[in-house]
């Protein structure tokens, strides 16, 4: 035998110890009488639990069945096999107990025991959200994770955040009072024919967190700047060392109460739920509860990937569109002033926009500023026809003579402020021309990107699919979730988001 056919029989045993811990991994949901919720399903992704490749070695027909209990998230986990490989020397099985231990509670791995207390199980927290999706019915709770019944159930199905959400972490939640700045999102169908065990049954869920901000350093409000300077007061040590003391009688009495910004950390819906609405559903539930205290300035989102973009801009668009009449009634203003326009001058976004009431609406709806950017570009894209939305037929700039093509101009030269901001240390870097086209390119890209997203809405919008509570009906498939694109405009790190009015592109 040469080397080529011992390498190639090498190969041939180890693939036939080899599995594809996605492929053999299957979950599901079970109700209170051992019974399966819907169909199982496999998890996107197990490479963080059993490495880059995937693949588990050791044994032959491996299966992996992860169970949680509907109402409450006990996991079990499963394991059977057919043969398992014997260990020979340093070459021995995948510990599979022990590449799942991180992740799943230790009872998991025990016999499974019924629960007898299922029947009256109450989600954590309060009911915020009730609706109902093709003739069945939905709740959506919120509760502190200062609460132990929440953290357990958080701890219980913490194995779905590697299992589902690319890049993303499980919650190392400390034991003091900074776990009163999360909250755990749960979405369940409550079954009310069920007459044994718990009606509860799990379909998604988000959390958030609070984080404190500073008054806006370049038009503070003076409400922020009157809570700030009670936030001094309240938490900073007295000048004779007594640290955060909080008894003074006009003071705030818990950190929470100074102004923050809400940051949605992560959300899942479950496989079998997904294209159902139910995403949109827990978007808006949890937007309009974590922006509603006054105190909150600004709601912002954790890393999301492309399907949550998406998500997100299709319920933002909706909801500002029908529910803000300004942001309804913003538009290109192509009346702009020859001396504004001028090759020297900076781009008059301001005036191409209303800058005080865009200012105004953001504030408002608290929707953080690269956002807010974008859904105003989308909504004034909207109102230019997909025919007039071409470079080709703005040759002549402000000048051109059909009104539709003259607000593309105008349209153009405000997006593009935005995104030569956001791109600026990429772009210095280039020659003029190089950049000018890259900028122009880079347009283009995020247009057809509005485009599609426009299409949708306005679809919903003029009722030709159904409302957000059934949006695709009878699709049960779940959809692909995407990767994030490596487009550098798109990038959304809310953290980095600048207020740059110095470092303005020119008028192009
Ligand atoms: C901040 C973070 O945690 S980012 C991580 C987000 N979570 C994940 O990726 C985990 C796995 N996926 C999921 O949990 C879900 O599929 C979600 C949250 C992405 C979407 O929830 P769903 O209930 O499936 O969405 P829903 O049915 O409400 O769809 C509403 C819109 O969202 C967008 N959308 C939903 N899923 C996707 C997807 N996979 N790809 C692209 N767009 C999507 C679409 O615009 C969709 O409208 P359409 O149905 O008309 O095309």
């Amino acid at each position: 035998m040469d080397d080529d056919e011992q390498l190639a029989q090498i190969q041939a045993e180890v693939d036939e110890w080899s599995t594809n811990s996605t492929e053999c991994f299957a979950i599901s949901l079970l109700r209170s009488d051992g019974s399966e919720i819907a169909d199982r399903f496999h998890p996107e992704f197990t490479y963080p639990i059993f490495g880059e490749e995937e693949a588990i070695f050791g044994y032959q027909d491996l299966s992996i069945h992860l169970t949680f209990a509907a109402h409450d998230l006990r996991p079990h986990i499963d394991i059977k096999y057919g043969k398992k490989f014997k260990a020979q020397g340093d070459v021995r099985p995948t510990d599979i107990k022990e590449a799942l231990a991180d992740f799943l509670p230790e009872d998991a791995f025990e016999a499974p025991v019924s629960d007898s207390e299922a029947a009256s199980f109450r989600p954590p927290g309060e009911k915020i959200h009730s609706y109902t999706s093709e003739g069945r019915y939905f709740e959506i709770w919120c509760a502190s994770l200062a609460d132990a019944q929440a953290r357990e159930i958080v701890e219980n199905m913490q194995i779905l955040v590697p299992l589902f959400i690319e890049g993303g972490s499980t919650l190392q939640l400390e034991q003091d009072w900074t776990t009163q700045r999360w909250k755990l999102f749960l979405q369940y169908q409550t079954d009310v024919k069920v007459t044994e065990g718990s009606p509860y049954s799990l379909v998604g869920y988000g959390t958030s967190y609070r984080v404190f901000t500073l008054p806006d350093r370049h038009k503070p409000l003076q409400s922020d700047l009157d809570l700030f300077a009670q936030s001094l007061d309240s938490f900073l040590p007295s000048p004779d060392g007594d640290a955060m003391e909080t008894s003074r009688a006009s003071d705030l009495s818990t950190p929470l109460e100074l102004s923050s910004r809400e940051r949605l950390s992560q959300f899942l819906i479950l496989p079998p739920y997904q294209g159902s609405g139910h995403g949109q559903e827990l978007y808006n539930t949890m937007y309009t509860h974590l922006t509603r205290p006054t105190n909150v300035r600004e709601f912002t989102v954790e890393d999301p990937n492309e399907a949550f973009d998406d998500l997100r801009d299709l319920c933002d668009l909706l909801s500002l569109r029908k529910h803000v009449p300004d942001f309804a009634a913003l538009r290109i203003n192509t009346g702009i002033p020859a001396d504004k326009l001028a090759a020297t001058s900076h781009i008059p976004t301001d005036l191409i926009i209303v800058g005080d009431v865009r200012e105004s609406i953001m504030r408002q709806t608290k929707i953080m500023q690269r956002q807010f950017d974008r859904l105003v570009e989308m909504h004034t894209l909207s109102f230019i026809p997909p025919l007039n939305r071409s470079r080709n037929r703005i040759t002549r700039k402000e000048k051109c003579s059909n009104e539709h093509d003259k607000a593309y101009y105008f349209w153009r030269l405000y997006a593009k402020q935005r995104l030569y901001i956001h791109n600026r240390d990429q772009l210095i870097q280039l020659e003029r021309n190089e950049r000018v086209e890259k900028l122009e390119a880079a347009l283009d890209g995020v247009q057809e990107g509005y485009a599609k997203m426009l299409e949708k809405v306005e679809a919903r919008e003029s009722g030709l699919e159904t409302n957000g509570n059934a949006a695709v009906e009878g699709a049960s498939a779940p959809l692909k979730v995407r990767k994030r694109k490596v487009v550098s405009e798109d990038d959304d790190d809310d953290e980095k988001e600048e207020r740059e009015e110095n470092k303005r592109a020119r008028v192009q």
